[in-house]
Protein backbone atom coordinates (compact mmCIF):
# COMPACT_ATOMS: atom_id res chain seq x y z
CA UNK A 1 0.00 0.00 0.00
CA UNK A 2 1.47 3.45 -1.00
CA UNK A 3 1.90 6.10 2.16
CA UNK A 4 1.30 9.29 1.80
CA UNK A 5 4.93 10.27 1.88
CA UNK A 6 5.57 7.72 -0.61
CA UNK A 7 3.52 9.56 -2.88
CA UNK A 8 4.82 12.98 -1.97
CA UNK A 9 8.02 11.85 -2.26
CA UNK A 10 7.37 10.33 -6.01
CA UNK A 11 5.78 13.70 -6.92
CA UNK A 12 2.25 12.28 -7.25
CA UNK A 13 -0.14 15.10 -8.23
CA UNK A 14 -2.87 13.05 -9.62
CA UNK A 15 -4.07 9.79 -9.92
CA UNK A 16 -5.28 8.02 -13.10
CA UNK A 17 -6.32 4.66 -14.65
CA UNK A 18 -7.13 5.75 -18.35
CA UNK A 19 -4.59 6.71 -20.56
CA UNK A 20 -6.93 9.05 -22.93
CA UNK A 21 -7.31 10.85 -19.44
CA UNK A 22 -3.61 10.84 -18.02
CA UNK A 23 -2.01 14.45 -17.28
CA UNK A 24 1.77 15.11 -16.17
CA UNK A 25 2.54 14.01 -12.23
CA UNK A 26 -0.33 11.49 -12.32
CA UNK A 27 0.05 8.00 -10.90
CA UNK A 28 -1.47 5.56 -13.32
CA UNK A 29 -3.43 2.39 -12.88
CA UNK A 30 -2.87 -0.39 -15.67
CA UNK A 31 -5.98 -2.25 -14.76
CA UNK A 32 -5.03 -6.01 -16.31
CA UNK A 33 -5.64 -7.01 -19.63
CA UNK A 34 -4.47 -7.12 -23.10
CA UNK A 35 -3.84 -3.36 -23.42
CA UNK A 36 -2.33 -2.51 -20.38
CA UNK A 37 1.30 -2.22 -20.73
CA UNK A 38 -0.03 -0.46 -24.02
CA UNK A 39 -2.08 1.87 -22.14
CA UNK A 40 1.28 2.35 -19.21
CA UNK A 41 3.04 3.51 -21.97
CA UNK A 42 0.43 5.96 -23.59
CA UNK A 43 -0.15 7.08 -19.81
CA UNK A 44 4.18 7.62 -19.45
CA UNK A 45 4.01 9.76 -22.45
CA UNK A 46 1.74 12.16 -21.69
CA UNK A 47 4.01 13.05 -18.28
CA UNK A 48 2.85 10.23 -15.85
CA UNK A 49 5.23 9.41 -13.21
CA UNK A 50 5.17 5.91 -12.62
CA UNK A 51 2.50 2.84 -13.30
CA UNK A 52 0.76 0.29 -10.76
CA UNK A 53 0.58 -3.26 -12.19
CA UNK A 54 -0.05 -6.53 -11.30
CA UNK A 55 2.56 -8.22 -14.19
CA UNK A 56 6.26 -8.33 -14.35
CA UNK A 57 7.63 -4.88 -15.50
CA UNK A 58 8.77 -4.31 -18.72
CA UNK A 59 12.56 -4.17 -18.71
CA UNK A 60 12.63 -0.88 -20.05
CA UNK A 61 9.71 0.82 -17.75
CA UNK A 62 11.73 -1.45 -14.35
CA UNK A 63 11.96 2.43 -12.79
CA UNK A 64 8.46 3.26 -13.14
CA UNK A 65 6.64 0.04 -12.80
CA UNK A 66 5.42 -0.79 -9.20
CA UNK A 67 4.11 -4.49 -9.24
CA UNK A 68 1.30 -5.83 -6.98
CA UNK A 69 -1.26 -8.53 -6.32
CA UNK A 70 -3.93 -6.40 -7.28
CA UNK A 71 -4.62 -3.22 -8.91
CA UNK A 72 -7.74 -2.64 -8.33
CA UNK A 73 -7.23 -3.35 -4.40
CA UNK A 74 -3.99 -0.76 -4.67
CA UNK A 75 -6.13 1.91 -6.87
CA UNK A 76 -8.93 1.91 -3.57
CA UNK A 77 -6.20 2.07 -0.78
CA UNK A 78 -4.27 4.46 -2.74
CA UNK A 79 -7.43 6.96 -3.43
CA UNK A 80 -8.27 6.75 0.12
CA UNK A 81 -4.81 8.09 1.08
CA UNK A 82 -4.46 10.58 -1.92
CA UNK A 83 -7.82 12.22 -1.32
CA UNK A 84 -7.21 12.53 2.48
CA UNK A 85 -10.07 9.46 3.39
CA UNK A 86 -12.79 11.66 2.34
CA UNK A 87 -15.39 8.88 3.01
CA UNK A 88 -14.48 9.27 6.94
CA UNK A 89 -15.47 12.80 6.85
CA UNK A 90 -19.06 11.75 5.44
CA UNK A 91 -22.13 10.26 6.10
CA UNK A 92 -22.61 8.27 2.56
CA UNK A 93 -25.64 7.29 2.11
CA UNK A 94 -26.50 5.00 -0.83
CA UNK A 95 -29.73 3.49 -3.14
CA UNK A 96 -29.99 0.62 -5.37
CA UNK A 97 -32.21 -1.17 -7.32
CA UNK A 98 -33.21 -1.40 -11.13
CA UNK A 99 -35.83 1.39 -11.14
CA UNK A 100 -36.39 4.59 -8.16
CA UNK A 101 -33.08 5.21 -7.48
CA UNK A 102 -32.94 8.58 -8.89
CA UNK A 103 -36.28 10.10 -7.63
CA UNK A 104 -35.22 8.72 -4.17
CA UNK A 105 -31.70 10.34 -4.33
CA UNK A 106 -33.65 13.43 -5.05
CA UNK A 107 -35.80 12.92 -2.27
CA UNK A 108 -32.74 11.70 0.37
CA UNK A 109 -30.97 14.57 -0.48
CA UNK A 110 -33.93 17.51 0.26
CA UNK A 111 -34.69 15.65 3.64
CA UNK A 112 -31.39 15.86 4.80
CA UNK A 113 -30.92 19.46 3.49
CA UNK A 114 -33.90 19.92 5.38
CA UNK A 115 -32.08 19.38 8.47
CA UNK A 116 -29.68 22.31 7.33
CA UNK A 117 -26.85 19.54 6.34
CA UNK A 118 -24.66 20.51 3.34
CA UNK A 119 -25.53 17.46 0.75
CA UNK A 120 -23.73 16.27 -2.15
CA UNK A 121 -25.46 14.41 -4.40
CA UNK A 122 -24.14 11.73 -7.21
CA UNK A 123 -26.62 9.93 -9.61
CA UNK A 124 -27.74 9.92 -13.20
CA UNK A 125 -28.73 13.37 -13.53
CA UNK A 126 -26.65 15.47 -11.62
CA UNK A 127 -23.28 15.70 -9.71
CA UNK A 128 -24.09 18.33 -7.12
CA UNK A 129 -22.00 19.95 -4.35
CA UNK A 130 -24.25 22.50 -2.37
CA UNK A 131 -25.30 24.53 -5.31
CA UNK A 132 -22.93 23.93 -7.72
CA UNK A 133 -24.20 21.23 -10.74
CA UNK A 134 -23.12 19.01 -13.39
CA UNK A 135 -24.31 16.50 -15.62
CA UNK A 136 -23.10 13.01 -14.99
CA UNK A 137 -21.66 10.45 -17.15
CA UNK A 138 -22.72 7.22 -15.46
CA UNK A 139 -25.03 6.80 -12.58
CA UNK A 140 -22.15 5.71 -9.96
CA UNK A 141 -18.59 6.97 -11.53
CA UNK A 142 -15.55 5.58 -11.70
CA UNK A 143 -13.67 4.86 -8.51
CA UNK A 144 -11.44 7.54 -8.68
CA UNK A 145 -13.41 10.23 -10.01
CA UNK A 146 -15.82 9.22 -7.04
CA UNK A 147 -13.13 9.78 -4.40
CA UNK A 148 -12.10 12.93 -6.13
CA UNK A 149 -15.74 14.05 -5.58
CA UNK A 150 -15.77 13.21 -2.32
CA UNK A 151 -12.71 14.96 -1.21
CA UNK A 152 -14.53 17.95 -3.27
CA UNK A 153 -17.52 17.72 -1.18
CA UNK A 154 -16.30 17.16 2.46
CA UNK A 155 -13.48 20.42 1.48
CA UNK A 156 -17.16 22.29 0.30
CA UNK A 157 -17.98 21.97 3.80
CA UNK A 158 -20.84 18.90 3.03
CA UNK A 159 -21.60 16.66 5.85
CA UNK A 160 -23.55 13.90 3.75
CA UNK A 161 -23.26 12.30 0.38
CA UNK A 162 -26.15 10.58 -1.40
CA UNK A 163 -25.45 8.85 -4.19
CA UNK A 164 -26.96 6.30 -6.25
CA UNK A 165 -25.18 2.86 -6.68
CA UNK A 166 -25.34 0.74 -9.62
CA UNK A 167 -25.09 -3.04 -10.34
CA UNK A 168 -22.25 -2.18 -12.94
CA UNK A 169 -19.95 -0.52 -10.21
CA UNK A 170 -21.15 -3.04 -7.33
CA UNK A 171 -19.49 -5.60 -10.06
CA UNK A 172 -16.88 -3.71 -10.90
CA UNK A 173 -15.59 -2.01 -7.73
CA UNK A 174 -16.09 1.06 -8.49
CA UNK A 175 -17.04 1.80 -4.53
CA UNK A 176 -14.61 -0.35 -3.18
CA UNK A 177 -12.98 0.66 0.45
CA UNK A 178 -16.70 3.08 1.09
CA UNK A 179 -19.04 2.42 4.41
CA UNK A 180 -22.03 3.93 3.87
CA UNK A 181 -23.96 5.05 6.78
CA UNK A 182 -27.06 3.39 5.15
CA UNK A 183 -28.43 1.65 2.01
CA UNK A 184 -31.68 1.42 0.31
CA UNK A 185 -32.91 -1.39 -1.54
CA UNK A 186 -36.00 -0.30 -4.31
CA UNK A 187 -36.77 -2.81 -6.66
CA UNK A 188 -34.62 -5.55 -8.73
CA UNK A 189 -36.19 -6.63 -12.39
CA UNK A 190 -35.10 -7.48 -15.80
CA UNK A 191 -32.55 -5.03 -16.69
CA UNK A 192 -28.51 -5.35 -17.44
CA UNK A 193 -28.59 -8.48 -18.40
CA UNK A 194 -26.13 -7.58 -21.62
CA UNK A 195 -23.94 -7.17 -18.91
CA UNK A 196 -24.66 -9.72 -15.95
CA UNK A 197 -26.31 -12.17 -18.12
CA UNK A 198 -28.67 -13.59 -15.29
CA UNK A 199 -30.98 -12.15 -12.98
CA UNK A 200 -28.73 -14.03 -10.00
CA UNK A 201 -25.48 -12.32 -10.90
CA UNK A 202 -27.91 -9.19 -11.07
CA UNK A 203 -29.39 -9.50 -7.80
CA UNK A 204 -25.47 -10.87 -6.15
CA UNK A 205 -24.34 -7.72 -7.54
CA UNK A 206 -26.48 -5.60 -5.87
CA UNK A 207 -27.07 -7.44 -2.73
CA UNK A 208 -22.88 -6.62 -2.54
CA UNK A 209 -24.33 -2.93 -0.89
CA UNK A 210 -25.46 -4.76 1.86
CA UNK A 211 -22.75 -7.40 2.54
CA UNK A 212 -19.53 -5.35 1.70
CA UNK A 213 -20.39 -1.90 1.81
CA UNK A 214 -22.81 -1.01 4.29
CA UNK A 215 -21.29 -0.11 7.95
CA UNK A 216 -21.73 -2.77 10.72
CA UNK A 217 -23.91 0.27 12.21
CA UNK A 218 -25.44 0.84 9.09
CA UNK A 219 -29.24 0.47 8.38
CA UNK A 220 -30.87 -1.43 5.53
CA UNK A 221 -34.09 -0.07 4.08
CA UNK A 222 -35.67 -2.76 1.80
CA UNK A 223 -38.71 -2.30 -0.18
CA UNK A 224 -40.18 -6.15 0.44
CA UNK A 225 -42.88 -6.47 -2.00
CA UNK A 226 -40.29 -6.92 -4.67
CA UNK A 227 -39.63 -10.56 -4.64
CA UNK A 228 -35.63 -10.13 -4.58
CA UNK A 229 -35.99 -7.61 -1.98
CA UNK A 230 -38.15 -9.92 0.06
CA UNK A 231 -34.89 -12.42 -0.52
CA UNK A 232 -32.19 -9.79 -0.06
CA UNK A 233 -34.38 -9.30 3.58
CA UNK A 234 -34.12 -12.80 4.50
CA UNK A 235 -30.39 -13.23 3.59
CA UNK A 236 -28.52 -9.99 4.60
CA UNK A 237 -27.08 -9.98 8.02
CA UNK A 238 -26.76 -6.27 9.33
CA UNK A 239 -27.08 -4.90 12.72
CA UNK A 240 -30.65 -2.58 11.76
CA UNK A 241 -32.58 -3.55 9.31
CA UNK A 242 -36.16 -1.97 7.83
CA UNK A 243 -38.65 -3.76 5.63
CA UNK A 244 -41.29 -1.60 3.79
CA UNK A 245 -44.14 -2.78 2.29
CA UNK A 246 -46.93 -0.76 0.61
CA UNK A 247 -48.85 -3.71 -0.34
CA UNK A 248 -49.28 -4.61 3.24
CA UNK A 249 -46.77 -7.47 3.80
CA UNK A 250 -47.19 -8.87 6.87
CA UNK A 251 -43.44 -8.83 7.58
CA UNK A 252 -42.62 -5.58 7.38
CA UNK A 253 -42.30 -2.93 9.78
CA UNK A 254 -43.67 0.17 7.61
CA UNK A 255 -46.51 -0.50 5.91
CA UNK A 256 -49.14 2.86 5.09
CA UNK A 257 -52.52 2.65 6.10
CA UNK A 258 -54.12 4.29 2.92
CA UNK A 259 -52.03 5.56 -0.11
CA UNK A 260 -54.38 7.84 -2.17
CA UNK A 261 -53.72 8.67 -5.44
CA UNK A 262 -54.47 11.75 -8.08
CA UNK A 263 -52.96 13.67 -10.79
CA UNK A 264 -51.70 16.47 -8.72
CA UNK A 265 -50.54 13.87 -6.32
CA UNK A 266 -50.73 11.70 -3.20
CA UNK A 267 -51.89 10.95 0.09
CA UNK A 268 -50.01 8.62 2.54
CA UNK A 269 -51.31 7.67 5.85
CA UNK A 270 -48.23 5.88 7.51
CA UNK A 271 -49.27 5.39 11.24
CA UNK A 272 -45.32 4.01 12.15
CA UNK A 273 -43.94 7.21 10.75
CA UNK A 274 -46.71 9.85 11.74
CA UNK A 275 -50.30 9.94 12.49
CA UNK A 276 -50.90 13.02 10.53
CA UNK A 277 -51.05 12.32 6.64
CA UNK A 278 -48.28 12.82 4.22
CA UNK A 279 -48.71 14.82 0.96
CA UNK A 280 -46.62 14.48 -2.36
CA UNK A 281 -46.73 15.98 -5.60
CA UNK A 282 -45.24 12.57 -6.74
CA UNK A 283 -47.63 11.14 -8.91
CA UNK A 284 -48.57 6.99 -9.20
CA UNK A 285 -47.98 4.02 -7.46
CA UNK A 286 -44.44 3.39 -8.90
CA UNK A 287 -43.64 6.72 -6.49
CA UNK A 288 -45.58 5.61 -3.79
CA UNK A 289 -42.74 2.61 -3.34
CA UNK A 290 -40.30 5.70 -3.62
CA UNK A 291 -42.12 7.77 -1.02
CA UNK A 292 -42.28 5.21 1.64
CA UNK A 293 -38.82 3.23 0.86
CA UNK A 294 -37.52 7.05 1.85
CA UNK A 295 -39.30 8.23 4.21
CA UNK A 296 -38.65 4.81 5.88
CA UNK A 297 -35.21 6.03 5.71
CA UNK A 298 -35.31 9.08 7.13
CA UNK A 299 -37.36 8.24 10.23
CA UNK A 300 -35.02 5.40 11.20
CA UNK A 301 -31.83 7.48 10.66
CA UNK A 302 -33.55 10.52 12.81
CA UNK A 303 -34.95 12.91 10.20
CA UNK A 304 -37.42 15.35 11.11
CA UNK A 305 -41.17 14.58 10.28
CA UNK A 306 -41.26 18.85 9.49
CA UNK A 307 -38.01 17.69 7.11
CA UNK A 308 -39.88 15.15 5.26
CA UNK A 309 -43.15 16.41 4.86
CA UNK A 310 -40.81 19.72 3.01
CA UNK A 311 -39.35 17.26 1.19
CA UNK A 312 -42.48 15.37 -0.11
CA UNK A 313 -43.77 18.81 -1.19
CA UNK A 314 -41.44 20.70 -3.19
CA UNK A 315 -39.28 17.55 -4.99
CA UNK A 316 -39.49 17.41 -8.33
CA UNK A 317 -37.44 15.15 -10.67
CA UNK A 318 -36.35 15.98 -14.21
CA UNK A 319 -37.85 13.56 -16.94
CA UNK A 320 -39.70 11.08 -14.22
CA UNK A 321 -43.34 11.29 -15.11
CA UNK A 322 -43.38 15.10 -16.40
CA UNK A 323 -45.83 16.75 -17.66
CA UNK A 324 -44.92 18.70 -20.39
CA UNK A 325 -47.85 19.87 -21.99
CA UNK A 326 -51.73 20.35 -20.55
CA UNK A 327 -54.07 22.17 -22.46
CA UNK A 328 -56.75 21.37 -19.52
CA UNK A 329 -57.96 18.05 -22.15
CA UNK A 330 -54.86 16.38 -24.04
CA UNK A 331 -51.75 15.87 -21.71
CA UNK A 332 -48.14 14.82 -22.43
CA UNK A 333 -45.55 13.45 -20.14
CA UNK A 334 -41.99 12.92 -20.38
CA UNK A 335 -40.48 9.74 -18.52
CA UNK A 336 -37.32 7.95 -18.20
CA UNK A 337 -39.14 4.65 -18.34
CA UNK A 338 -36.33 2.18 -20.61
CA UNK A 339 -36.92 -1.22 -18.44
CA UNK A 340 -39.80 -3.14 -19.13
CA UNK A 341 -41.74 -2.51 -15.09
CA UNK A 342 -41.12 0.94 -15.51
CA UNK A 343 -42.93 1.30 -18.55
CA UNK A 344 -45.32 -1.20 -17.78
CA UNK A 345 -45.64 0.69 -13.97
CA UNK A 346 -46.08 4.36 -15.92
CA UNK A 347 -48.62 3.36 -18.51
CA UNK A 348 -50.18 1.36 -15.60
CA UNK A 349 -50.55 5.30 -14.07
CA UNK A 350 -51.32 7.45 -16.94
CA UNK A 351 -54.31 4.67 -17.49
CA UNK A 352 -55.45 6.40 -14.21
CA UNK A 353 -55.26 9.56 -15.34
CA UNK A 354 -56.52 9.06 -19.21
CA UNK A 355 -60.28 9.85 -20.43
CA UNK A 356 -59.76 9.31 -24.26
CA UNK A 357 -57.04 7.17 -26.10
CA UNK A 358 -53.87 6.55 -24.05
CA UNK A 359 -50.52 6.53 -26.45
CA UNK A 360 -46.75 5.62 -26.08
CA UNK A 361 -43.62 6.89 -27.95
CA UNK A 362 -40.70 4.72 -27.01
CA UNK A 363 -37.51 2.89 -28.44
CA UNK A 364 -34.54 1.08 -27.19
CA UNK A 365 -31.03 1.85 -26.61
CA UNK A 366 -28.79 0.39 -28.63
CA UNK A 367 -25.60 -2.17 -27.93
CA UNK A 368 -27.25 -2.80 -24.66
CA UNK A 369 -29.69 -5.48 -23.33
CA UNK A 370 -31.60 -6.86 -26.29
CA UNK A 371 -33.64 -9.03 -24.51
CA UNK A 372 -35.70 -6.62 -22.96
CA UNK A 373 -36.72 -5.21 -26.51
CA UNK A 374 -39.59 -7.44 -27.05
CA UNK A 375 -41.09 -7.37 -23.64
CA UNK A 376 -41.30 -3.98 -23.86
CA UNK A 377 -42.87 -3.98 -27.46
CA UNK A 378 -45.47 -6.52 -25.61
CA UNK A 379 -46.52 -4.26 -22.57
CA UNK A 380 -46.52 -1.02 -24.77
CA UNK A 381 -49.08 -2.83 -27.08
CA UNK A 382 -51.15 -4.35 -24.17
CA UNK A 383 -51.23 -1.54 -21.80
CA UNK A 384 -51.42 1.35 -24.69
CA UNK A 385 -53.71 2.00 -26.87
CA UNK A 386 -51.61 3.01 -29.52
CA UNK A 387 -48.16 2.95 -29.58
CA UNK A 388 -45.40 4.79 -31.78
CA UNK A 389 -42.68 2.54 -32.16
CA UNK A 390 -39.33 4.53 -32.31
CA UNK A 391 -35.27 4.79 -32.14
CA UNK A 392 -34.10 6.07 -28.31
CA UNK A 393 -29.99 6.46 -28.26
CA UNK A 394 -29.66 3.67 -31.14
CA UNK A 395 -25.94 3.43 -30.79
CA UNK A 396 -23.98 1.96 -33.11
CA UNK A 397 -26.76 -0.43 -34.07
CA UNK A 398 -29.13 0.18 -37.44
CA UNK A 399 -32.34 1.86 -35.61
CA UNK A 400 -34.14 -0.35 -37.94
CA UNK A 401 -32.60 -3.64 -36.20
CA UNK A 402 -33.51 -2.40 -32.71
CA UNK A 403 -37.45 -1.81 -33.98
CA UNK A 404 -37.77 -4.68 -35.62
CA UNK A 405 -36.69 -6.51 -32.27
CA UNK A 406 -39.54 -4.67 -30.54
CA UNK A 407 -41.97 -5.61 -33.18
CA UNK A 408 -41.34 -9.03 -32.29
CA UNK A 409 -43.08 -8.66 -29.36
CA UNK A 410 -45.83 -7.26 -31.15
CA UNK A 411 -49.00 -8.72 -32.39
CA UNK A 412 -51.88 -5.98 -33.41
CA UNK A 413 -52.13 -3.65 -35.69
CA UNK A 414 -52.65 -0.38 -33.15
CA UNK A 415 -48.81 0.32 -33.63
CA UNK A 416 -46.94 2.37 -36.18
CA UNK A 417 -42.99 2.21 -37.15
CA UNK A 418 -41.51 6.04 -37.32
CA UNK A 419 -37.38 5.84 -36.86
CA UNK A 420 -36.96 9.28 -36.64
CA UNK A 421 -37.78 10.09 -32.99
CA UNK A 422 -38.60 13.82 -33.46
CA UNK A 423 -41.15 12.60 -36.57
CA UNK A 424 -42.60 9.57 -34.08
CA UNK A 425 -43.31 12.61 -31.29
CA UNK A 426 -44.52 15.11 -33.61
CA UNK A 427 -46.81 12.53 -35.21
CA UNK A 428 -48.13 10.92 -31.72
CA UNK A 429 -48.98 14.71 -30.86
CA UNK A 430 -51.07 15.45 -33.73
CA UNK A 431 -52.67 12.87 -33.45
CA UNK A 432 -54.27 13.84 -29.85
CA UNK A 433 -57.98 14.16 -29.18
CA UNK A 434 -59.35 15.69 -26.30
CA UNK A 435 -59.04 13.79 -23.17
CA UNK A 436 -55.57 11.62 -24.68
CA UNK A 437 -52.55 10.96 -22.69
CA UNK A 438 -49.55 10.52 -24.09
CA UNK A 439 -46.36 9.58 -23.20
CA UNK A 440 -43.23 10.15 -24.24
CA UNK A 441 -40.90 7.42 -22.72
CA UNK A 442 -37.11 6.70 -22.51
CA UNK A 443 -35.05 9.33 -22.50
CA UNK A 444 -36.51 11.86 -19.12
CA UNK A 445 -34.16 14.34 -18.76
CA UNK A 446 -31.60 13.32 -21.37
CA UNK A 447 -31.07 15.81 -23.85
CA UNK A 448 -29.16 14.21 -26.25
CA UNK A 449 -29.17 11.22 -28.62
CA UNK A 450 -26.59 9.10 -29.36
CA UNK A 451 -26.04 8.31 -32.76
CA UNK A 452 -23.29 5.88 -33.59
CA UNK A 453 -20.34 7.48 -31.00
CA UNK A 454 -21.54 10.83 -30.87
CA UNK A 455 -24.48 12.93 -29.12
CA UNK A 456 -26.60 15.18 -30.68
CA UNK A 457 -29.41 17.52 -28.89
CA UNK A 458 -31.92 16.21 -28.99
CA UNK A 459 -34.60 16.95 -26.35
CA UNK A 460 -38.27 15.47 -26.22
CA UNK A 461 -39.64 18.38 -23.98
CA UNK A 462 -38.82 20.82 -27.09
CA UNK A 463 -40.44 18.87 -29.38
CA UNK A 464 -43.37 18.44 -27.51
CA UNK A 465 -43.98 21.99 -27.12
CA UNK A 466 -43.21 22.80 -30.24
CA UNK A 467 -45.68 21.07 -31.70
CA UNK A 468 -48.80 21.20 -29.21
CA UNK A 469 -47.97 25.00 -28.53
C1 LIG B 1 -19.59 -2.03 -19.29
C2 LIG B 1 -19.04 -1.05 -18.33
O1 LIG B 1 -19.64 -0.77 -17.33
N1 LIG B 1 -17.84 -0.51 -18.64
C3 LIG B 1 -17.20 0.41 -17.70
C4 LIG B 1 -15.81 -0.11 -17.38
O2 LIG B 1 -15.15 -0.21 -18.56
P1 LIG B 1 -14.16 -1.42 -18.81
O3 LIG B 1 -13.64 -2.02 -17.56
O4 LIG B 1 -14.80 -2.31 -19.80
O5 LIG B 1 -13.03 -0.62 -19.43
P2 LIG B 1 -12.29 -0.90 -20.76
O6 LIG B 1 -12.83 0.07 -21.73
O7 LIG B 1 -12.18 -2.33 -21.10
O8 LIG B 1 -10.84 -0.49 -20.27
C5 LIG B 1 -10.14 -1.18 -19.22
C6 LIG B 1 -9.27 -0.20 -18.52
O9 LIG B 1 -8.38 0.39 -19.46
C7 LIG B 1 -8.52 1.77 -19.45
N2 LIG B 1 -8.32 2.31 -20.81
C8 LIG B 1 -9.19 2.01 -21.80
C9 LIG B 1 -9.00 2.56 -23.08
C10 LIG B 1 -7.90 3.41 -23.31
O10 LIG B 1 -7.66 3.93 -24.41
N3 LIG B 1 -7.05 3.65 -22.27
C11 LIG B 1 -7.23 3.13 -21.03
O11 LIG B 1 -6.43 3.39 -20.12
C12 LIG B 1 -9.93 2.04 -18.91
O12 LIG B 1 -10.04 3.31 -18.33
C13 LIG B 1 -10.08 0.92 -17.90
O13 LIG B 1 -9.51 1.30 -16.70
O14 LIG B 1 -15.13 0.79 -16.52
C14 LIG B 1 -15.00 2.12 -17.03
C15 LIG B 1 -14.25 2.96 -15.99
O15 LIG B 1 -14.96 2.95 -14.75
C16 LIG B 1 -16.39 2.70 -17.30
O16 LIG B 1 -16.27 4.01 -17.85
C17 LIG B 1 -17.13 1.81 -18.28
O17 LIG B 1 -18.45 2.30 -18.40
C18 LIG B 1 -18.99 2.35 -19.74
C19 LIG B 1 -18.53 3.65 -20.40
C20 LIG B 1 -20.52 2.31 -19.65
O18 LIG B 1 -21.21 2.74 -20.55
N4 LIG B 1 -21.05 1.75 -18.59
C21 LIG B 1 -22.49 1.66 -18.36
C22 LIG B 1 -23.07 0.40 -18.95
C23 LIG B 1 -22.70 1.69 -16.86
O19 LIG B 1 -21.79 1.51 -16.07
N5 LIG B 1 -23.93 1.93 -16.46
C24 LIG B 1 -24.23 1.91 -15.06
C25 LIG B 1 -25.67 1.56 -14.86
C26 LIG B 1 -26.72 2.63 -15.03
C27 LIG B 1 -28.15 2.13 -14.77
O20 LIG B 1 -28.45 1.58 -13.69
O21 LIG B 1 -28.97 2.31 -15.68
C28 LIG B 1 -23.78 3.23 -14.42
O22 LIG B 1 -23.34 3.21 -13.25
O23 LIG B 1 -23.83 4.27 -15.10
N1 LIG C 1 -40.16 2.31 -7.77
C1 LIG C 1 -40.27 2.20 -9.08
N2 LIG C 1 -40.64 1.03 -9.64
C2 LIG C 1 -40.75 0.88 -10.96
N3 LIG C 1 -40.51 1.88 -11.84
C3 LIG C 1 -40.12 3.05 -11.35
C4 LIG C 1 -39.97 3.28 -9.95
N4 LIG C 1 -39.57 4.55 -9.78
C5 LIG C 1 -39.45 5.09 -10.99
N5 LIG C 1 -39.80 4.21 -11.96
C6 LIG C 1 -39.76 4.34 -13.41
O1 LIG C 1 -38.39 4.25 -13.76
C7 LIG C 1 -37.95 5.46 -14.41
C8 LIG C 1 -36.60 5.81 -13.88
O2 LIG C 1 -36.77 6.24 -12.53
P1 LIG C 1 -35.52 6.69 -11.71
O3 LIG C 1 -34.70 7.59 -12.55
O4 LIG C 1 -35.95 7.16 -10.38
O5 LIG C 1 -34.80 5.27 -11.59
P2 LIG C 1 -33.28 4.90 -11.67
O6 LIG C 1 -33.16 3.68 -10.85
O7 LIG C 1 -32.44 6.06 -11.26
O8 LIG C 1 -33.02 4.59 -13.18
P3 LIG C 1 -31.57 4.56 -13.93
O9 LIG C 1 -30.59 3.86 -13.10
O10 LIG C 1 -31.84 3.85 -15.19
O11 LIG C 1 -31.18 5.97 -14.09
C9 LIG C 1 -39.01 6.50 -14.10
O12 LIG C 1 -39.06 7.45 -15.12
C10 LIG C 1 -40.25 5.66 -14.00
O13 LIG C 1 -40.70 5.37 -15.29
Amino acid sequence: MLSETALKNMGIRGLCDDSRKASPGDLFFALPGAQAEEFARIALSKGAVAVVGETEAPQDLASKWIRVSSVKEERASTAKTFFKDPFSKLSAHAVTGTNGKTTSAFLMDAMLSGEGRKTALLGTICKRIGDRVVASNLTTPGILELYAFAAEAVNAGCSDLVMEVSSHSLHQGRIQGIHYQSALFSNLTEDHLDYHKTMENYFQAKKLLFTHYLSEDGVAVINIDDAYGMRLFDEVDVAQKVSVSRLGNAKAVIVPQSVQSGEDGMILQVPAISEKPFQTGLVGEFNADNVLLVMSWAKSIGISENSIRQALNTVKVPGRFEMTFNDGSRRVFVDYAHTPDALERVLRVARTLCRGKLSVVFGCGGDRDRNKRHIMGEIAERDADFVWVTSDNPRTEKPEDIIAEIIGGMHSDHFKVIVSREEAIRAACKAMQAGDVLIVAGKGHENYQIIGKTKQHFDDHEIILREMC
